[in-house]
């Protein structure tokens, strides 16, 4: 097979159900992670009605007034969760033109004075006012819940086309009701409303997997292929895109690819494109440096037929590998959101931004 990649595999989820389809499934999973870091998942254990009732919803999220999501911001939450206005982060250098809200599966916050100032990040999402959008926040949870079960699902199946047994990533979390993993719902507005085509910049994702909900009917998102060109990922509906994450990427000694994307601004004329990212974490207290998974050889080779990877467009990612998961996930959100990290995590914030508050967070 190829090692380069023109377009996105589309993997049939449906062909898990039988064993003489599943093998086809693993080969082409092998095939996604290993050569281009990015798939489709078509036939997800996630409903096309479910799916529509979560994406009714986001433009009027959007349209609730200025007061109402700037009552939830995300300076409120020591959790970094909330909403973030238009153009608060950069991504190499440049503003990001996007509008979101940070929401994360539910999560109790047991941190007490003493323990690693990194515990304080999981904790409970910021929602808006249930009569200002009614059953809002029930729709995004049992979503979150779905897509949290699938993640777990996936990663045992990216264990076994790795051939590994199934469980043979699990070590990289802690107990279910330990956890919790993010989701962002986002606004990119036409270039008629803002001032450049970069929705988002070209990055990577940080965690292990993370699956998308292309939620309006937008191309935009790309991906950069192993000589540098970029891929149009355009909206399949009812499908997720599945990406690896850095961590991911280290957990597998680079056998599943984190690879480089971005979103492009809509036209001018058209309408805003929505997106619903879910990005799954690790345990918390995990130094990746120290979990290395051990491969059959055979497998290790696949990477050697991959070719070299042209210098993407990416900045560079700090792996701070050596540190806890959750340590190394406070440091990106202090350096993407330096106006909450000013005022939860002051001594952080002195360390990433000696000369005071920046104009703009930027994580890479
Ligand atoms: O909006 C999208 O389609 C992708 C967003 C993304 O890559 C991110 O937020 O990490
Ligand atoms: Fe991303």
């Amino acid at each position: 097979m190829a090692a380069n990649f023109a377009s996105i595999p589309i993997l049939n989820y449906s062909l898990l159900s039988s064993p003489s389809t599943r093998p086809t499934f693993l080969a082409q999973l092998q095939h996604a992670l290993i050569n281009v870091g990015f798939l489709y998942l078509a036939h997800p254990p996630v409903q096309p009605a479910e799916f529509d009732r979560l994406v009714a919803y986001i433009p009027q999220l959007f349209a609730l007034p200025p007061a109402q999501k700037d009552a939830i911001h995300m300076a409120n939450s020591e959790h970094f969760l909330g909403y973030s206005r238009l153009g608060a982060e950069m991504t190499k250098g440049a503003v990001d033109q996007r509008e979101q809200f940070d929401f994360a599966t539910p999560h109790e916050n047991t941190w007490a004075e003493g323990s690693p100032e990194y515990l304080r990040l999981w904790g409970p999402s910021q929602w808006p006012p249930e009569d200002a959008l009614p059953g809002f926040k029930e729709t995004l949870l049992a979503y979150l819940a779905k897509v949290e079960k699938l993640s777990y699902e996936f990663i045992g199946l990216v264990a076994e086309a790795l051939s590994l047994p199934p469980d043979g990533l699990n070590q990289f979390y802690d107990a279910p009701h330990l956890m919790q993993h993010r989701a962002k719902i986002v606004k990119y507005p036409t270039l008629d409303d803002v001032s450049s085509d970069q929705g988002v910049g070209p990055h990577y994702d940080a965690g292990f997997l993370t699956f998308l909900l292309q939620a309006s009917d937008h191309p935009g998102l790309q991906v950069q292929n192993i000589s540098g060109q970029w891929i149009d990922v355009p909206p399949i509906p009812h499908t997720f895109v599945i990406n690896i994450g850095k961590a991911l990427e280290a957990a597998t000694q680079g056998l599943a690819r984190a690879t480089s994307h971005r979103v492009l601004t809509p036209a001018k004329g058209s309408t805003p494109r929505y997106s619903v990212p879910f990005f799954q974490n690790i345990g918390q207290n995990l130094r990746l440096a120290e979990s290395v998974v051990q491969f059959p050889p055979e497998i290790l080779k696949l990477k050697e037929q991959r070719g070299e990877l042209a210098a993407t467009d990416s900045v560079n990612f700090s792996e701070y590998d050596r540190l806890p998961s959750g340590l190394v996930a406070l440091i990106g959100r202090v350096k993407s959101h330096p106006d909450v990290a000013e005022r939860h995590y002051p001594d952080l914030f002195k360390q990433f931004f000696p000369q005071g508050l920046p104009a703009h967070g930027t994580a890479y």
